[in-house]
């Protein structure tokens, strides 16, 4: 098993690219199924254990997709196999983004039920709601979910309970085919859902406000294959701006994108941290004292669940109290305890965690818990004292392309070694063995 071995102490210098976004690349990607005429050319993609897990559901359903060079090509204009097994959705619970499409385009999806994860329990009620008020028989047993509708979805009135992100990817792709209109009500205003439209709509689909709370889709009668760019990862830069942070650094972040990035950009300058608009992307520059602030994740445009982690490693270096409050998932806060094998002063109270900062670091073996958490754990350790380990990667290598050689290029001590010891080179990690 890899490990991520960092001695802390270094600043980081210098300019890091971004990659395309995982979690606009996955709807992406299973959108394309949509498409009963021509193939989805999708440009920017990152090269992820997610992606591969996505192409490998596509494949597994009878779809052509190739990955090269940062492109993934989708011919999905044959009869589709209309399911998804277990092996796949327990890889990646992304898996599920393809009931909305297999339903509408085939009327029929069998995809195993995704279980719960390391930041919480994480149903998909919302989705199966809503393909019920499409018109759908939704039926869930022995661990599969099976939707069923005899001709097309029927437009509807759909209001989510929660702004929930995959939700409204789902029921959104669903609806491109439904014959009507379909009303989605408090939707997830994130750039991935707006990604997600702009490629459904070069699809030849009518999708209108996806960004806002109300979003209409007119349904069409067919898809078509189009070519797309993925918008860069918000996630990967905001960890790179930390990182910058953490280190009292100068980082360009090329690519990064300021409208994505407010929550972040407003937090960081309250702790001290210099960022300004350059080029195509953001010049971060940490202060010598970071200064302590509270968050409260949120849906987008609050404060991302996504960067809550890398987040607590900033404020553990900061002086005074800080607070974090999760709102987004019931359980993420796994990491916390790895934070207190690095000598990390906080407390969890409910659904808050308090840090008395700044803590001394120091260097200590400990395990990535998801995939943010193994970033925020590897950030920390570029701040400890001494040697810090960082093992189970295969959270990491879900979300993050090379992270140590990026982190390396910018001056950091780090480097990824196998279960020999001998150092891993970024093109031999093994994406796919990872999560096997
Ligand atoms: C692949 C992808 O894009 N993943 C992102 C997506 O996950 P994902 O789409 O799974 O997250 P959701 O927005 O759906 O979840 C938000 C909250 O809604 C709840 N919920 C969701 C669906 C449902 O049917 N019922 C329900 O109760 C969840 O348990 C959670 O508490 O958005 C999350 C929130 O920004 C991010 O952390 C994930 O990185
Ligand atoms: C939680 C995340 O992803 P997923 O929803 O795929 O688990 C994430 O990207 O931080």
């Amino acid at each position: 098993m890899d490990k991520i071995i960092v001695r802390g102490g270094q600043q980081l210098n210098g300019n890091v690219h971004v990659e395309g976004a995982k979690n606009a690349v996955l709807p992406v990607i299973a959108a394309s199924i949509l498409a009963s005429e021509g193939r989805s050319v999708i440009n920017d993609v990152p090269v992820l254990a997610d992606v591969y897990t996505i192409n490998e559901v596509l494949r597994n359903m009878d779809a052509e997709v190739e990955f090269n060079n940062n492109k993934v090509i989708v011919d999905a204009s044959n009869d589709l196999k209309t399911e998804a097994p277990f092996e796949y959705v327990r890889k990646m619970r992304a898996s599920v983004l393809v009931l909305g499409p297999l339903l509408a385009r085939f009327g029929h999806a069998n995809v195993a039920m995704p279980g719960g994860c390391a930041i919480g329990s994480r149903p998909i009620d919302l989705h199966l709601k809503g393909f019920e008020a499409m018109g759908a028989e939704v039926h869930v047993g022995n661990g599969f979910v099976e939707a069923r509708v005899n001709g097309r979805l029927k437009g509807a009135k759909i209001y989510l309970d929660v702004p929930s992100v995959g939700a409204t990817e789902n029921i959104m792709m669903a609806a491109t085919l439904a014959d009507g209109v379909t009303t989605i009500e408090n939707a997830a205003k994130e750039p991935e859902i707006v990604d997600l439209a702009n490629f459904l709509n070069k699809m030849g689909a009518s999708v209108i406000g996806a960004g806002t709370e109300t979003i209409r889709i007119n349904g069409v009668e067919t898809l078509y294959g189009t070519e797309h760019s993925i918008i860069p990862d918000r996630i990967e830069a905001g960890t790179f701006m930390i990182a910058a942070a953490i280190t009292g650094g100068n980082i360009l972040i090329e690519n990064a994108v300021s409208e994505h990035l407010r929550p972040l950009i407003a937090k960081l300058r309250e702790m001290g941290v210099t960022i300004m608009e350059e080029g195509n992307g953001l010049r971060v520059i940490g202060p010598d004292a970071l200064k302590s602030t509270d968050i409260k994740t949120l849906p987008h445009p609050g404060f991302p669940t996504d960067m809550q982690s890398q987040m607590m490693a900033l404020m553990l270096c900061a002086h005074g109290t800080s607070m974090i409050t999760e709102t987004v998932f019931e359980n993420r806060f796994m990491h916390v305890e790895e934070f207190r094998r690095m000598n990390a002063k906080m407390k969890i109270e409910g659904r808050s965690v308090i840090i008395d900062g700044p803590s001394e670091l120091q260097g200590a073996e400990v395990a990535a818990t998801d995939l943010r958490a193994a970033a925020a754990l590897i950030l920390a350790g570029l701040r400890a004292n001494g040697l810090t380990r960082v093992t189970e990667l295969k959270h990491l290598d879900r979300g993050y392309v090379n992270f140590a050689g990026k982190l390396a290029s910018l001056g950091a001590d780090i480097e990824r070694v196998d279960g020999n010891g001998d150092v891993v080179k970024p093109f031999e990690i093994n994406y796919v063995a990872e999560l096997s």
